[in-house]
């Protein structure tokens, strides 16, 4: 810290507030701590009866923390992501599109542990919306030394550290089991939720068929989906453990190979999760129709970006796949589902 002229303090940085004080009408800060000196600035200062000041010059081998934050931000911006201005050193990473928000955990630890840098995201793959801020970025100290700066711009260029992947309009086959529905004893209410789910996302309903408790027939559906060109198929009911549950074996039937039966999560354990050629199956439980939010708002977004669920990413899900069933649904903004 140093005391300089006010005329030979440009590109320096402030060390304090300067407050401001016109009585009756005004007192707050005119110029912040952490300021970098404009010429600009100077007949302001003057006025406010500023001749000399305390700063700090910016060293060689130093950066402000805007510019520090700047560049962090810069090196973990993937596509789908803008910038903020730096406020106070803190520069935002704002979601572009609705989209799923990545980010590589390894590569942000490692960021993390260089001393005095911080990067705040939210947790990896939630499902933002446009304009959302998801990191926010800033170094400890006012004043940075460059190299740990260029340590994060290296990792950053290895990988994107975060990124928001947007979604894919798929053509989506819904069949909905159960012969009560099938006969007509009840009225469908299942896939009217699935499908304004799935449109939620821009994709498109192609086909909607019923069929009873009956295996062949559902193999038989799953098929036809997929020459018809479906993208993503979606069965629901009959998915526990009564002898006309039959949704999983008609899904096995149909040639589907099987990622998983079953999930950590509640609501939506019975779930069933294969893939016939590229085409994900999803076989939903009861839950799905009763339930605001469940496994399914989890799965979809990942199978809308064109990520390949796998079973340790379905495992993965058990911590944080407790819905809390709260009287007025958060999600995603929840600790539902953290775990993907
Ligand atoms: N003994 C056990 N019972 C249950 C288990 C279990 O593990 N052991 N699992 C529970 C879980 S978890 C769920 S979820 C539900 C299972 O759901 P299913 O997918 O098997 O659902 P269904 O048996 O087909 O139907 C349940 C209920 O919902 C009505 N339903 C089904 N589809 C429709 C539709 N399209 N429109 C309107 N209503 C529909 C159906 O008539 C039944 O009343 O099981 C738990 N039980
Ligand atoms: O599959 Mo059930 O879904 O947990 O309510």
């Amino acid at each position: 810290m140093q005391i300089v002229r006010v005329e030979e303090a440009i590109g320096n940085v402030l060390c304090h507030d300067i407050t401001q004080i016109v009585p009756g009408e005004f007192k707050g800060q005119a110029f912040k701590k952490g300021h970098i000196i404009t010429e600009q600035d100077i007949p302001r200062l003057l006025q406010l009866g500023k001749e000399h000041l305390y700063v700090w010059e910016v060293k060689e081998g130093f950066l402000h923390e805007n510019d520090a934050g700047l560049r962090i931000a810069r090196a973990i911006q993937g596509v789908g992501l803008a910038l903020t201005e730096p406020r106070e050193g803190k520069v935002s990473l704002v979601a572009e599109y609705d989209g799923l928000f990545t980010v590589n955990e390894e590569f942000l630890t490692s960021i993390n542990m260089i001393e005095e840098i911080v990067a705040a995201t939210r947790n990896n793959h939630r499902p933002v919306k446009k304009g959302d801020i998801v990191a926010g970025v800033r170094v400890i100290p006012l004043l940075i030394e460059e190299a740990k700066i260029k340590t994060v711009e290296a990792i950053g260029q290895a990988a994107a550290v975060t990124a928001v992947s947007p979604y894919r309009a798929c053509k989506v086959g819904i069949i909905t089991t159960g012969s009560e529905v099938y006969h007509g004893r009840i009225q469908d209410k299942f896939g009217p939720v699935v499908k304004a789910k799935v449109e939620g996302y821009g994709c498109e309903v192609m086909q909607h068929i019923l069929v009873p408790d009956d295996r062949d027939q559902i193999a038989q559906a799953v098929r036809a989906l997929i020459a018809d060109g479906a993208d993503l198929i979606l069965t629901t009911g009959g998915m526990s453990v009564d002898p006309d549950d039959v949704s999983p074996s008609g899904i096995r039937k149909a040639g589907a190979e099987i990622v998983t039966y079953g999930a950590p999560v509640l609501p939506g354990s019975m779930l069933m999760v294969a893939y016939l050629g590229q085409v994900p199956v999803l076989g939903l439980p009861g839950c799905v129709m009763y339930h605001k939010t469940t496994v399914f708002d989890l799965l979809l977004p990942l199978v809308l970006t064109g990520r390949q669920l796998t079973r340790p990413m379905i495992v993965k899900l058990g911590l944080g796949g407790l819905c809390l069933e709260c009287e007025v649904c958060q999600y995603p903004a929840c600790s539902f589902g953290t775990g993907a």
